[in-house]
């Protein structure tokens, strides 16, 4: 922080298990990466290269380079899992993983249908090798899953090694977690938070209104995810109460000077 202010709420520090920010990156050029790490680094705990951009981005192992020189760690968009598993390549997506040297993979179904315990299975393998993230919700608008279902695929995950479970969101946030509006489907979340353990979820929430509701629920060290590059900074602010959205919400009352 640049100066001191009282009355902020505390922030937990790197590495983070909770409080913790997945910024996606979704094609970022060298000089884009540098820059982003140079300006919010210290608030980005993990980066994802969306789906399967990672497949096209130039100068992948240079990008690489400097998200690891920032001390950030990387993985590849549960999307493109998906699109080695649905070829029959996991065997290739494990290879992948070691030559570009990836401490951390992404277990998802949002686009093709894995019996639940065949996902069980990838999460278990690959957490032998890296940290898994796994994900749960549909890219698909009309793919409902009960509040229950949730809660019970979430759990499975989480015994079967994944480190967190993320809640799908997709870049637009108008699925899974939330309704074709962006509206958070608040019932379900109450619901999941009532089973899982809240430092145990990352919450895809890419547009502020969303990020507002979580922070404004669980507090400024809620984990959550999908951010873009340019939203790091201001989503930090949202968190420590310095943008209106969350203005009042950290501050002591009694010590609040109204000026009325
Ligand atoms: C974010 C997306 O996918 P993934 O989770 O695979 O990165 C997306 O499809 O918008
Ligand atoms: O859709 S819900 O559970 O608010």
């Amino acid at each position: 922080m640049n100066y001191e202010l009282s009355q902020l709420p505390e922030r937990t520090s790197k590495p983070r298990e909770s409080g913790f920010t997945m910024a996606m990156d979704k094609g970022l050029s060298l000089r884009e990466t540098e820059n982003f790490v140079e300006v919010a680094g210290e608030y980005v705990d993990i980066v994802k290269l969306g789906w399967a951009t990672s497949f096209v981005t130039p100068n992948l192992d240079k990008k690489l380079s400097i998200y690891e020189a920032a001390g950030i760690p990387v993985y590849f968009g549960g999307t493109l899992f998906e699109a080695f598993i649905v070829r029959d390549m996991f065997e290739d997506y494990r290879r992948l993983l070691d030559k570009y040297q990836l401490k951390y993979a992404e277990v998802s179904d949002g686009s093709i249908e894995i019996n639940h315990d065949r996902k069980c299975e990838f999460i278990r393998a690959l957490s032998d090798q890296v940290t898994v993230l796994s994900e749960v919700g549909s890219k698909d608008a009309e793919k409902i899953i009960p509040p229950y279902k949730w809660i019970s695929l979430m759990q499975a995950e989480l015994d079967a090694g994944a480190w967190k479970v993320i809640g799908e969101a997709r870049e637009g946030g108008n699925v899974g977690l939330f309704r074709s509006t962006g509206e958070v489907r608040s019932g379900l979340v109450d619901e999941i938070l009532t089973k899982i353990p809240f430092e145990k979820i990352i919450w895809e929430a890419p547009q502020k209104g969303q990020q507002v509701f979580f922070i404004k629920l669980l507090g400024a060290n809620v984990n959550l995810g999908n951010i873009a590059p340019n939203e790091i900074i201001p989503l930090e602010t949202i968190r420590l109460g310095l943008r209106g959205d969350t203005f009042s919400d950290f501050l002591d009352k009694e010590q609040t000077n109204l000026l009325k």
